[in-house]
């Protein structure tokens, strides 16, 4: 009837939660994501390298429950475009969700439906909102990982496949050694 409570240990540095289930997202599993392809396969043959780690504890996909999970966010660039985390709309779209930065810079870029585009900076301590229907990605824009925690309810569930097809309407690039959010050429609305 009642689950059972628990408290798990997250550690600051590494960015680790005790007990959570690992997922390794490698820059050959984000094919099609990059801006520049050709630097995309470069780097893909050249040494593949960890783009993110995640550790996540799951509950069963039930209204009123949550889920949790950190993530590690390598440094890197393919061209000139910073690392970044696949990005999702939830599955239930009207899930909100929220990210609370620990270690490295960075920051999320969200996304309504119509492609309006807003980039939040983080840098430890900052807590972002990620309200109902908006997509999310995160992005480090410094040199070392950039970790951060999310909470969401357990029956959010992510819908890859809109961002994957569309990809966001902002891209974040490095220009003359500045950190510059600007239209993606690409983006298919
Ligand atoms: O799911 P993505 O877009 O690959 O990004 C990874 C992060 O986002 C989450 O899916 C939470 O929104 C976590 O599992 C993880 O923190
Ligand atoms: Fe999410």
């Amino acid at each position: 009837m009642y689950k059972e409570p628990f408290g798990v240990k997250l550690d600051f540095e590494t960015g680790i939660i005790e007990n959570a289930k690992k997922l390794v997202r490698k820059l050959s599993d984000m094919k099609g994501y990059f801006l520049d392809e050709e630097a995309w396969k470069e780097l893909v043959e050249k040494e593949d390298p960890v783009v993110y780690e995640v550790y996540a504890i799951e509950q069963e996909e039930k209204e009123g429950d949550l889920n949790f999970a950190t993530t590690v966010l390598y440094p890197g660039k393919v061209g000139k475009e910073f690392f970044f985390t696949k990005g999702h709309y939830h599955a239930k779209a009207d899930r909100a969700e929220i990210y609370f930065a620990l270690k490295g810079k960075g920051g999320m870029l969200l996304q309504t439906p119509e492609g309006d585009a807003k980039f939040i900076e983080m840098e430890p301590g900052t807590i972002v909102y990620v309200p109902p229907y908006w997509a999310h990605r995160t992005v480090n824009t410094g040199n070392e990982p950039f970790i951060f925690l999310a909470i969401y309810p357990a029956d959010a569930g992510h819908d890859y496949g809109t961002i994957k097809e569309k990809g966001f309407s902002k891209i974040v690039v490095e220009e003359d050694g500045k950190v510059v959010v600007k239209d993606n050429p690409k983006w298919k609305e």
